[in-house]
């Protein structure tokens, strides 16, 4: 076998029409050669080295989701997960400061949710999806028209701040992904500044939709499982009590903590974010898979959801939450769980923030158990898609009440 898994044509329908172009996102971006380059000269603002630099616009939002919380009491748990992500994102990538947290700002209009399900359908027919959608005759009422997304507008916005020679706004930015994106850029002529434009927003429109929906499936198993629920307390307060995790937990201590990252495992593999196959195409020559033999040009991949079901790799019940089944495995049973988990892609075009969302879900997880007592408000709840083809969740809403 020869050459590189390519991602496939069935991304094409994830691209958007604008002003008659096709405007595509780091994600379905096919040409392997540009994807290396774009992760040479920004793969270092997701450097787990650098993942501390985002750790103060962590702490600043999730103070702002406790006020939040302390005011509403009762709230659909994703829309505040968006709110939370927005608000998160825009300082991290941009030292902005939003409100959609203190202003309980809907988030119907950035959400991906009709972009993903659209390409969700569409993802094993691109070109007659390329045809109905995109073609000259039918694109009229499909185009995307109107505003561009906030973080598109703000990406604009913000290059042109940053480049005015002889500005001095550059100050207190250099540690947001902006700056590290323009640095990368600097060091490595062949990302123009109009492809680093595009990708910085798609890079947060990557991150928003996929964390707050991971954090709300994370705050779902808890709920619906009191044993780990109380387990996860006691990890908690163990720490507390050795002096082993301050208040606002830091990344530093709760990473430390083997249950946290087994309850967060195990959400991501019951509940993951992609619902179809993240394909590639078999390179010339074809390439041998699982034991059959597939003739290059042949388009392959495996829904994270049936993998992630397997039970020669988790065990007997791979459709129960048991956080234990990663704390119980030994050493070589865990690389082989750990290499089967597709939540976040896999191989080269792995999620580039997963880091990120790490940090993100390792801070605000534990804050929220350490601030509240939460209960679903409607306890015959069952956590399950909204629609066919994506995965985004039925909405449910739980009540937190103060600790202290
Ligand atoms: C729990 C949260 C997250 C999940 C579940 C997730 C999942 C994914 C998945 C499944 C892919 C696609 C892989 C493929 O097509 O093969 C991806 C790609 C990507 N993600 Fe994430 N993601 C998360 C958070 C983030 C965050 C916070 C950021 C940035 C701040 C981010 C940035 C990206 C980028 C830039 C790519 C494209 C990488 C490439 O194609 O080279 N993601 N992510």
């Amino acid at each position: 076998m020869h050459g590189e898994f390519k991602k496939a044509d069935s991304y094409q329908p994830l691209r958007l029409l604008s002003q008659g172009k096709m405007v595509g996102s780091v994600i379905d971006m096919q040409d392997e050669s540009e994807n290396t380059a774009l992760r040479r000269a920004v793969g270092n603002a997701f450097a787990t080295k650098n993942i501390l630099d985002y750790e103060a616009d962590v702490d600043y939002t999730a103070e702002n989701l406790i006020q939040a919380l302390r005011k509403v009491r009762s709230t659909d748990v994703f829309l505040v997960m968006q709110q939370f992500q927005v608000d998160f994102l825009m300082k991290a990538a941009f030292s902005r400061k939003t409100d959609y947290l203190t202003a309980r700002k809907p988030t119907k209009e950035i959400t991906g949710h009709a972009r993903l399900s659209h390409w969700m359908k569409w993802q094993s027919m691109p070109s007659l999806e390329r045809l109905l959608y995109k073609s000259p005759f039918c694109r009229g009422w499909y185009e995307t028209t109107g505003k561009p997304p906030l973080w598109t507008a703000m990406a604009t916005e913000e290059l042109k701040i940053r480049q005015d020679i002889g500005s001095d706004v550059k100050t207190n930015r250099e540690q947001d992904l902006l700056s590290k994106y323009i640095e990368g850029a600097k060091r490595h002529k062949d990302v123009s500044m109009e492809l680093l434009r595009r990708m910085i927003s798609s890079t947060i429109s990557a991150g928003f939709d996929t964390s707050a929906f991971t954090m709300t499936a994370i705050l779902y198993f808890l709920l619906k499982t009191p044993k780990a629920m109380q387990r996860l307390q006691d990890e908690l307060g163990v720490a507390l009590r050795a002096g082993k995790l301050s208040n606002l937990p830091r990344y530093t201590e709760t990473d430390k903590m083997p249950y946290l990252a087994a309850i967060i495992k195990e959400a991501m593999r019951l509940y993951h974010f992609i619902a179809g196959p993240l394909e590639r195409v078999v390179p010339d020559g074809g390439a041998e898979i699982a034991g059959k033999w597939f003739p290059g040009g042949t388009n392959v991949g495996v829904p994270a959801g049936v993998v992630h079901r397997n039970k020669t790799v988790y065990g007997a019940d791979p459709c129960e939450f048991r956080p234990e089944r990663w704390l119980e495995a030994n050493k070589h049973q865990r690389v082989v769980m750990e290499r089967a988990m597709l939540s976040f892609g896999a191989g080269k075009r792995i999620c580039l923030g997963r880091h990120i969302a790490e940090l993100e879900m390792k801070k605000v997880i534990p804050r929220l158990l350490l601030e509240f007592d939460m209960t679903l408000d409607d306890p015959e709840y069952i956590l399950a898609p909204v629609d066919k083809y994506s995965r985004f969740m039925k909405p449910f809403s739980v009540t937190f009440k103060d600790k202290r």
